[in-house]
């Protein structure tokens, strides 16, 4: 007996040292992730700054080589940018990446979405001999670009399963013998894969000393890294193969180093001039509001929100973590009064496109879309993205709301967080590589009450932390917050919620996860340091706001977009002419920058007009932008004789904020 009872005595002892171990091992296991995943980010930054220092905070660009230098096609470079693109100034890198690809090199450019990556090959395109091949994944992407591009007059044309035959046959001609004029050529990844057709007429192109440049567009496509793989993507290999001699350009917004590391691979383009900008986006006001339980409540803030700071149609994007919920708000949306519809996978295509015209025409405000709304948004003048429920990952969050503000000018980017959407997301992402880790990233951005939100993302992405310039709410509003220490508080029902979340980030609790016949269930038990809790080694705090966070930052970026009187007629004026010229989008008439810049200087000659907007724009639409600026000259003039307004050539100068806000080194 007794020695049964000894026996069992030491089965308890072992087991308590087993669970003991176990414990150990898993937090051994969870250090090894975290330090597994600094080496990579060292990685990066250490080949990021090979050979030069990482981006200074005004530069916010790398590159190893020089190219900033004077060339010899220098002036007729800012020629076609400014008369025929209407682009006043290059941005960060984009002359140094023209140069590098005008120099015939092989570059891989890493910039943030709307960063003007666009202009980087279709530049080159124009100023060299011959036919540029650009490939990009979507066919809307491409419709777009071949829109806008032919707006500008320029030869672009696209071969996907849209083109009608006559076209083709002007493509192939052109290709094959140099007929016609084609100065860049749109296909999809398919194309390279799978016509036969197509790449033996490439190759009598390249051989007669025609294929000037191939571009390929939102690049991470490659790689089984990057967000949006495309098997299709990995054959384009085979370009730099086939034509070793043709300068190849990759470009993708996004900047991790697996990605990287894998697109030099895959394109084989090993020694290309990598050109690594910051990930930074300063014209956007990040910001995290605490979502109500009540669907009601929440609906009632967003639209709220969207009325009170783009009463005039601004564009807008918001995200819901299903379909249903985005059929919902869409709906509950428009009974407010926004004109709202939704957008996602379930929808037969021609459905989402429609959606999507209408609102890249301005006829529709607010898409309310799922994840699904992706890559192929291509509007500049998105003013806010409001998250309904919180992304996936930083990753997600970062790449969709970056869809506002791709014009450079003040957007909003606001998310709606609250600790029961967590195990939502979470019993979706658990199966995924570091799905959970990648999670609880973003559930710790949320949590802060009191970090700035930049620089998680700076912390993110491995870059250096930059100004944030009171661009998020956490800097931007001071309140009161006070770290409370929680471990025998008496709680409210939403500080508990956050308790728990608080508990699993951390891992004081750990999410587990078990299917049922009809869902995956979270559920909750305890994690390696809940011991160090309950026996009160570890204190339990929780961030508290004392003071209500008031929302008065947000009206300085209000003022900075809201359009004045003859901001609106020109925007009035863009969209009439965008639906009499053919089905130009709004934006490619007029840029929202355009708009400003003819607002504050009041042109009154076509000369005076060419230096804001350069020729091609001035020649085509010129007369009307001045008809409109008399117009309101004089209406104002009826008005000044009861005492208000001034008339314009008196008026002083506006300067906007907009411009200071670029992140161009060369606009200063
Ligand atoms: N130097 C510049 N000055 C002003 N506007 C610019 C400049 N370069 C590009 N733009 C404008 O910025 C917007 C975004 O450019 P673009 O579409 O090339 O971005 P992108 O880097 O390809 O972004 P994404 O990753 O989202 O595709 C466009 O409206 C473009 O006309
Ligand atoms: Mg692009």
């Amino acid at each position: 007996m007794e020695a049964q009872e000894t026996l069992l005595e030491e089965l308890l002892n072992v087991e308590v040292e087993i669970q003991d171990v176990e414990e150990q091992m898993k937090i051994l296991l969870q250090r090894q992730d975290t330090l597994y995943e600094r080496q990579s980010q060292l990685k990066a930054l250490l080949e990021a700054s090979e050979g030069s220092e990482y981006p200074a905070k005004d530069t916010a660009s790398t590159t190893v080589e020089n190219w900033s230098g004077s060339c010899e096609w220098d002036s007729e470079a800012d020629d076609v940018r400014f008369n025929v693109f209407g682009i006043s100034t290059y941005r960060a890198n984009q002359r140094e990446i023209i140069n590098a690809v005008m120099s015939r090199r092989d570059v891989l450019v890493i910039m943030a979405a709307g960063g003007g990556k666009s202009l980087c090959y279709q530049l080159p395109a124009i100023l060299r001999d011959g036919v540029a091949l650009v490939i990009s994944p979507l066919l809307s992407l491409i419709q777009d670009q071949v829109m806008g591009l032919t707006a500008l007059g320029i030869p672009a044309y696209m071969l996907t399963s849209t083109t009608s035959k006559e076209d083709e046959k002007f493509i192939y001609k052109a290709l094959e013998k140099g007929e016609g004029d084609l100065k860049i050529l749109y296909v999809t990844p398919e194309k390279i894969s799978k016509s036969k057709r197509f790449m033996s007429k490439l190759e009598k192109c390249h051989n007669a000393g025609r294929l000037s440049l191939i571009a390929v567009d939102e690049a991470h496509c490659c790689s089984q890294w990057g967000h949006d793989f495309r098997p299709d993507y990995k054959n384009l290999g085979i370009l730099k193969i086939q034509f070793p001699s043709v300068p190849l350009i990759a470009l993708t917004a996004t900047a991790t180093h697996k990605v990287q590391i894998d697109l030099t691979q895959m394109l084989h383009i090993p020694k290309c001039v990598k050109f690594f900008s910051t990930v930074n986006r300063p014209n956007l006001f990040y910001m995290v509001r605490e979502k109500s339980s009540v669907g009601k409540v929440v609906i009632e803030e967003i639209a709220g929100f969207i009325q009170e700071f783009y009463p005039n149609n601004e564009s807008g994007i918001v995200y819901c973590f299903s379909r249903r919920e985005c059929e919902q708000v869409a709906k509950e949306l428009r009974e407010s009064g926004i004109s709202a519809d939704y957008y996602h996978a379930d929808m037969d295509v021609n459905a989402r496109e429609k959606v999507h015209l209408r609102w890249s025409n301005n006829k529709l405000q607010v898409i309310v879309g799922t994840v699904a709304f992706g890559m192929g948004i291509n509007k500049p003048d998105v003013r806010f993205v409001i998250h309904h429920s919180l992304s996936k990952s930083m990753e997600t969050y970062y790449q969709e709301s970056g869809r506002a503000g791709r014009d450079g000018l003040p957007s909003q980017c606001l998310l709606y967080f609250r600790p029961g959407d967590v195990p939502r997301q979470s019993t979706m992402v658990f199966y995924e590589n570091s799905g959970l880790q990648n999670l609880y990233d973003i559930v710790r951005y949320c949590l802060s009450k009191r970090q700035c939100r930049r620089s998680s993302i700076f912390r993110h992405f491995a870059e250096p932390f930059q100004d944030c310039n009171g661009m998020c709410d956490n800097c931007a509003f001071s309140s009161e917050i006070e770290e409370m220490d929680v471990s025998s508080s008496n709680l409210k029902r939403d500080q508990k919620e956050e308790l728990v979340i608080k508990l699993i980030l951390d891992r004081v609790l750990i999410e587990e996860f078990q299917h049922t016949a009809y869902a995956t269930n979270a559920y909750l038990t305890i994690g390696p340091f809940a011991k160090q809790v309950l026996q009160g080694k570890r204190d339990v705090k929780l961030e508290v706001c004392n003071a209500q966070k008031k929302v008065a930052g947000i009206n300085s970026v209000k003022h900075n977009v809201a359009f004045s009187g003859l901001e609106m007629k020109l925007d009035e004026l863009r969209k009439e002419l965008s639906s009499t010229h053919g089905g130009i989008f709004p934006h490619s008439i007029l840029s929202t920058q355009q708009i400003c810049m003819i607002s504050a200087q009041k042109p009154n000659t076509l000369e005076q007009l060419e230096k804001i907007i350069g020729r091609l724009k001035t020649e085509k639409y010129g007369n009307r932008i001045l008809e409109q600026i008399i117009k309101y000259a004089d209406s104002n003039e009826l008005k000044d004789e009861h005492g208000s307004d001034v008339r314009p050539k008196k008026r002083l100068k506006t300067k906007k904020p907009v411009v200071l806000i670029e992140s161009s080194d060369d606009d200063a």
